[in-house]
């Protein structure tokens, strides 16, 4: 899946050029979810703002929660959060008290070209700056949600959401999962892009291999990554799927990463205990260790039941070249090219899971394609392509709010970056 216009409206799509042609742009991103723990949107931020930044723009972001240690300088806080469970997730946000308070300053005093908004239409940071009606530069929303079924709270906050997300100048929406979200709230005149999530390719398919984790003939390495104890993530699937190839491969090892070992635990013990000798809990991973992890298995394993706009989890082991077998979510379908980049598997049936396994440790001619298929197809992932992709939308919103402006404001130069665009 690459980068496509929604409609006539939405923006033109070109990596042959510098979508901004040489200038430097001053950009602000909030992020609705505190940098304290990992997830998709945060990791996505994190990345595209050092994208940016080794592009030369200045990039600053405003996030819920604390200051941790391993916090690029440019990330600020807001001090605290509180935990809701949204879409199947508990999420770590920022909203009442100060947080509309601090959003406005921030917004004001970092006189920004351009302020990137993340999940809008989630009552965090990211909302405040549209309820306040304070627009001192323009916004580009990414929608990042997908759901299976709509919730009662954002059904019935519909319309107040469409009145505020109006001021959003161009949204960009990370799937077509992503999209169906966005057109909910949206206006259908406001520009929609489709831009995938971006990885660095080159870093997880140089990963250097790691002989703990390599799986090799008899003795496969099978892996799962993601937050244990939600539901979503299929880590019961994955389980009695495990259990069913240990059958045919006994000195198979199942490799396990990310939160929640507890609630793995306790999953296992519920299900299939005689699992329990066989799993390995690695737990939360450096990103180095992460793609080294996905180097060395012989199977990535993606059971994912529901709730995934993109799947980035399936890019990151594509790219580093592992053999990767998901379940067949419409978001990871898109990214496994209908099944020639990745193994797919009917979602939640676990032993259809289990025979997509097999099949690859059983032939390592299926394993080398699926391998070589999926390097290919993590291209499309590349920020090298998805930063312009993004940028393209900057320029395009830019020329918009420039010829928005008056012409005394146009010609005293005010916003600056946007009159050269
Ligand atoms: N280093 C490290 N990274 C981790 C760990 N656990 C998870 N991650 C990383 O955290 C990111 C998000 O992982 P998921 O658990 O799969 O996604 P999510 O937070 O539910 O993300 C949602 O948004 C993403 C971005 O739009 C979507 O891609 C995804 O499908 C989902 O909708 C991925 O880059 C994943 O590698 C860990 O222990 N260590």
């Amino acid at each position: 899946m690459t980068s496509k216009p929604v409609d006539d409206s939405a923006s033109k799509q070109n990596t042959d050029h510098d979508p901004l042609q040489g200038r430097k742009l001053r950009i602000g991103i909030i992020s609705p979810y505190s940098f304290e723990t990992p997830g998709g949107v945060q990791f996505h931020i994190r990345d595209f703002a050092q994208e940016l930044i080794s592009r030369g723009h200045a990039v600053e972001v405003l996030a819920p929660g604390r200051r941790t240690t391993d916090m690029p300088l440019w990330v600020h806080t807001t001090g605290s959060s509180f935990s809701i469970p949204y879409n199947g997730s508990v999420a770590h946000l920022s909203y009442f008290g100060v947080a509309g308070m601090l959003a406005r300053k921030w917004v004001r005093q970092g006189h920004f070209d351009l302020v990137h908004l993340h999940e809008p239409e989630v009552p965090s940071l990211s909302h405040k700056p549209l309820v306040m009606g304070f627009e001192p530069c323009p916004y580009v929303a990414t929608f990042h949600a997908a759901f299976d079924t709509y919730p009662l709270a954002l059904r019935i906050c519909q319309s107040y959401l469409r009145s505020y997300l109006a001021n959003v100048r161009a949204a960009i929406c990370v799937s077509d999962s992503a999209l169906d979200t966005a057109r909910r709230y949206l206006r259908p005149s406001t520009p929609m892009s489709i831009i995938p999530n971006g990885i660095n390719v080159q870093y997880f398919a140089s990963a250097t291999i790691n002989p703990d984790w390599l799986g090799y003939q008899d003795h496969p390495t099978i892996g799962f990554l993601g937050r244990m104890g939600e539901e979503r993530k299929g880590f019961d699937v994955f389980i009695k799927a495990c259990s069913l190839v240990l059958q045919r491969y006994p000195h198979a090892r199942f490799l396990c990463v990310g939160d929640g070992e507890a609630e793995g635990r306790k999953i296992i013990a519920a299900i299939e205990p005689a699992m329990m000798d066989h799993v390995e809990f690695l737990g939360r991973i450096s990103d180095e260790d992460k793609a080294r992890f996905y180097r060395s298995l012989s199977v990535y394993v993606a059971p994912q039941l529901g709730g995934e706009s993109f799947g980035i989890v399936l890019a990151e082991a594509m790219a580093a070249g592992c053999p990767v077998v998901a379940s067949d979510l419409k978001a990871f379908t898109d990214i496994s090219k209908d099944g020639r980049a990745a193994s797919l598997f009917r979602t939640g049936e676990y032993v259809d899971c289990a025979h997509a396994v097999e099949a690859i440790l059983d032939d390592s001619a299926r394993s080398h394609e699926l391998s070589t298929e999926g390097m290919c197809a993590a291209f499309d992932y590349d920020w090298s392509s998805v930063a312009d992709q993004i940028l393209q939308v900057y320029a395009d919103v830019l020329t918009g709010w420039r010829l928005r402006q008056p012409l005394s404001a146009q010609r005293h130069g005010f916003h600056n970056v946007a009159e050269n665009v």
